[in-house]
C-alpha cells in the first residue's frame, strides 16, 4: 500500500468546500473556506482529512512517521481545476484558419465555404483511433500541466455514426489511459455534415432515429450537446436532438448564443439542460431564465479572446443568480488552448469575475456542470485527492499574475503526477 501522504503549512489552503449538493451562485461563489496554514491528509487516493496543520498534526500523530510529508509553506493549495467544456479529440490542426481571420474572414464564413468543423471532421474521419489517441494525449498531458485533472470531451467531428462513436471510443480509452478524468458528451449535432447540405431536416431526423439509439446503446456518452446558432441548428431543431437525447437519458448542455442571439440561453432553460455555453450573445430575459432555472453558464472567454469578440456577461450572470463555471473549450478553431490558468485571468479581466468567483467557476462549478461534485471540485473527506499545489501565496496573486504557468505540483488520486 502506498504511504499516506500530508501536505501542511500552505499559506492558503483554499478548501471550496461546500454543504450544498449543486452549484455555487451570488455570493456563494466568493466564499472559498480557506484555511491558513491549512493541510491535507490523503491515503490510498483519496482525501482523508483536511484542517489546519496543528489540527491534522493533531488526529495523526500516531502515525506522521509512516507519511510522505509535503511542505507547502508560502504556496496556494487548490481543488484540481475541471475544465467542463472541451473537444479535445480531433484530427489535424487549423492554424491557416487563424491567419484567415486576422485577415478579415469571418468564424462563419470560413466553416460556410468547407473549412472550420468541416475541414476538422474531414481530417478526424481520415485519421485512425490511434492517431486520435496520440494527439489527444499530447492536450491532455498539457492540461495536466496547467492543474486541470478532469474534463469534458465532445464527439462532434464525425457528424456520421461511425465517426462519432471512434471519437467516443477514443475518449473512453484516454480515461483508461491517462491520468486526467474524462467525461463525454455527444455532440453529432456540432454541424451538418456536407453530404447532408441542403437537407438539414433530414439530417437532424438521422441523428435522432439512427444516431442516439446508437449512441446510447454504445454506453460511451452522459451528455448531449447541440450547436444551437444561426446558420447551424435552429431553435426548434435543436429542442428536438436534445428532447430526444433526453428520451435516451443522456443530460443535455446547448452551444447557445455564441454568434447570434437565438435565445439558446431560454432553450437551455426550458429543456432542464444542465449548462448553456458560450452565451457572448445572451439577452436580459435569456439570463434571467437561466437563474429560475437553476442552469449553469459555461462561460469560455479564451474562445471570445480568440474570435476577438466581446466576452459574455460573466458579472451580470453572477450578480442576476446565474452559477457560473468557465472551461477553455480546447478546440482546433475557436480556442486551441489547454490553459485553465489563463481561462481564469480571461475571467477577471474580461468578464469582471473576482479572483475567487473565477477559482469556483474553475473547481466546484465546473465539476457540477458535468455533474461530478460528488468526486471532484473541492478538498473535503471523501474526495478523490486531485490537488495543485501553485508557487503563488494567495489565490488573488493567482489572478494578478496573468498568462503564467504558475503550477509547481499536481496530484491525480493521491498520485503525484506533475513536478516543476
Ligand atoms: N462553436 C462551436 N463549436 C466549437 C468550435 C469548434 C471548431 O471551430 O472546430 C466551440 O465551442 O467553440
Ligand atoms: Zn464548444
Amino acid at each position: 500500500m502506498n504511504k499516506p501522504i500530508w501536505i501542511k503549512h500552505a499559506a492558503q489552503l483554499a478548501t471550496l468546500a461546500s454543504n450544498v449538493d449543486g452549484p455555487r451562485s451570488k455570493t456563494a461563489m466568493s466564499d472559498l473556506i480557506i484555511i491558513e496554514d491549512g493541510s491535507v491528509w490523503i491515503e490510498s487516493g483519496v482525501i482523508k482529512a483536511v484542517g489546519t496543520t496543528d489540527e491534522l498534526g493533531n488526529t495523526y500523530r500516531n502515525v506522521i512517521d509512516s507519511a510522505e510529508i509535503i511542505d507547502a509553506s508560502n504556496s496556494l493549495v487548490t481543488p484540481g481545476l475541471v475544465d467542463p467544456h472541451t473537444h479535445v479529440v480531433y484530427g489535424g490542426s487549423r492554424e491557416r484558419e487563424f491567419e484567415m481571420r486576422l485577415q478579415g474572414s469571418t468564424y462563419i464564413d470560413i466553416m460556410n465555404k468547407g473549412g472550420g468543423i468541416h475541414a476538422t471532421t474531414n481530417m478526424t474521419r481520415e485519421a485512425t483511433e490511434q492517431e486520435l489517441i496520440q494527439q489527444a494525449i499530447a492536450r491532455l498531458d498539457s492540461f495536466l500541466e496547467h492543474g486541470v485533472t478532469t474534463i469534458e470531451g465532445k464527439s462532434g467531428y464525425g457528424l456520421n455514426l461511425e465517426t462519432e462513436l471512434k471519437q467516443l471510443k477514443v475518449i473512453k480509452e484516454l480515461q483508461q489511459m491517462h491520468s486526467i478524468d474524462l467525461v463525454a458528451t455527444f455532440m453529432g449535432a456540432h454541424a451538418v455534415p456536407k453530404e447532408f447540405k441542403g437537407r438539414e431536416e433530414e439530417y437532424v431526423d438521422h441523428i435522432i432515429y439512427d444516431m442516439l439509439p446508437a449512441i446510447a446503446q454504445s454506453n460511451l456518452a452522459q451528455f448531449i450537446d447541440v450547436f444551437c446558432e444561426k446558420g447551424v441548428f435552429t431553435f426548434e431543431q435543436s429542442k428536438r436532438i436534445i428532447e430526444a437525447g433526453k428520451h435516451y437519458g443522456l443530460i443535455p448542455k446547448i452551444h447557445a448564443d455564441e454568434i447570434v442571439n437565438t435565445k439558446g440561453a431560454e432553450l437551455a432553460a426550458e429543456v432542464g439542460a444542465i449548462s448553456a455555453e458560450h452565451l457572448l450573445k445572451t439577452s436580459n430575459q435569456g439570463i434571467k431564465k437561466m437563474a429560475e432555472a437553476g442552469t449553469i453558464a459555461c462561460l469560455l472567454p479564451a474562445t471570445a479572446l480568440y474570435l476577438r469578440e466581446q466576452s459574455a456577461q460573466g458579472r451580470k450572470m453572477i450578480d442576476h443568480g446565474v452559477p457560473v463555471a468557465i472551461s477553455t473549450d480546447c478546440n482546433p478553431g475557436s480556442s486551441p488552448t489547454t490553459s485553465m490558468p489563463l481561462v481564469m485571468n480571461l475571467a477577471c479581466i474580461n468578464m469582471r469575475l473576482t479572483p475567487a468567483e473565477a477559482l469556483t467557476a474553475a473547481t466546484y462549478n465546473a465539476a457540477c456542470a458535468i455533474n461530478q461534485q460528488h468526486k471532484v471540485g473541492s478538498l473535503e473527506a471523501g474526495k478523490q485527492a486531485d490537488i495543485v499545489l501553485w508557487k503563488v501565496k494567495n489565490y488573488q496573486e493567482l489572478q494578478y499574475l496573468f498568462g503564467v504557468n504558475h503550477v509547481k505540483a499536481v496530484w491525480k488520486k493521491g498520485v503525484k503526477v506533475v513536478d516543476r
